[in-house]
């Protein structure tokens, strides 16, 4: 399996059997540094290519699903309903939900955005994204992705949408970003986390109650922009 940009960095190194120590170091002393100012320009080439970003909102959901499916036909009509109430959509750039999401805000005529990450094996931006941004590093990018939304919207997904709609859930937990609904689109599929967490953390006392109002579960599309816009995820004129 080929490496990438991430992996090399956070790699310990294979240790040299004379000198596991001393080769590690050098190893890192060699590269890291230079490997920040790789960092550095990723967030340059973000900051300048997201720039002009008015209102917009950030869809997660599965690399896996697969075009004949209901979950991506959601995706389309999210993207469409958030194009047509003046969001750009932005998502991973990648197949599946978010393929779906930024199809469904092209063919509407909105903004669609794609925030694409390098992976082991080849993969380009799906056709659907007009605006694409190529990052090598992930946490740059989840950057990106919490930076020019106002919203996050969760299709059904994996380990990767896991992880996507925890960063958030903590971000607004901890007020690093303020006013940011997190919407779960597909009760479902969602519901059974939902369960989870107020059955067992909150009695727990790992997480408050006021913790799960964070979350928004529905099936419904007009509901989820219904609850971004109440919000007061704010739209400009020009951006429509
Ligand atoms: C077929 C396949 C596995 C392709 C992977 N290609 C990907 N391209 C772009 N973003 C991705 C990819 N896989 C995971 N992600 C990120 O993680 C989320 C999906 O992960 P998952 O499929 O739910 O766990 C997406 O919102 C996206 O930001």
């Amino acid at each position: 399996m080929e490496s990438t940009t991430d992996r090399r960095l956070l790699d310990t190194g294979d240790p040299d059997p004379v000198d596991p120590d001393g080769a590690r170091r050098a190893n890192r002393l060699e590269h890291d540094p230079w490997r920040v100012l790789r960092i550095q320009s990723e967030f340059v080439a973000g900051f300048d290519a997201m720039s002009d970003v008015a209102a917009a909102v950030t869809v997660f959901g599965s690399a896996r699903t697969t075009p004949d499916s209901p979950e991506y036909a959601l995706g389309v009509e999210l993207g469409g309903a958030l194009a047509a109430a003046g969001y750009a959509v932005i998502t991973g750039g990648g197949p599946g939900a978010m393929e779906a999401a930024n199809r469904g805000a092209a063919q509407a005529g909105g903004r669609s955005i794609g925030l694409g990450i390098e992976l082991p094996f080849e993969q380009s931006l799906n056709e659907w994204v007009d605006l694409g941004v190529n990052f090598r590093y992930f946490f740059a990018r989840k950057t990106m992705f919490v930076k020019y939304a106002q919203a996050f919207v969760c299709l059904p997904g994996g380990f990767g949408t896991m992880d996507e709609l925890f960063e958030a859930l903590t971000l607004v937990q901890t007020k690093k970003v303020t006013r940011f609904p997190i919407v779960l689109l597909g009760a479902d599929y969602w519901q059974g986390l939902l369960d989870w967490i107020t059955g067992t953390l909150v009695p727990a006392g790992t997480v408050s109650q006021s913790d799960v109002a964070l979350l928004h579960v529905t099936d419904s599309v007009a509901e989820t922009v219904e609850i971004i816009t109440r919000a007061g995820a704010h739209i400009e004129a020009s951006t429509r």
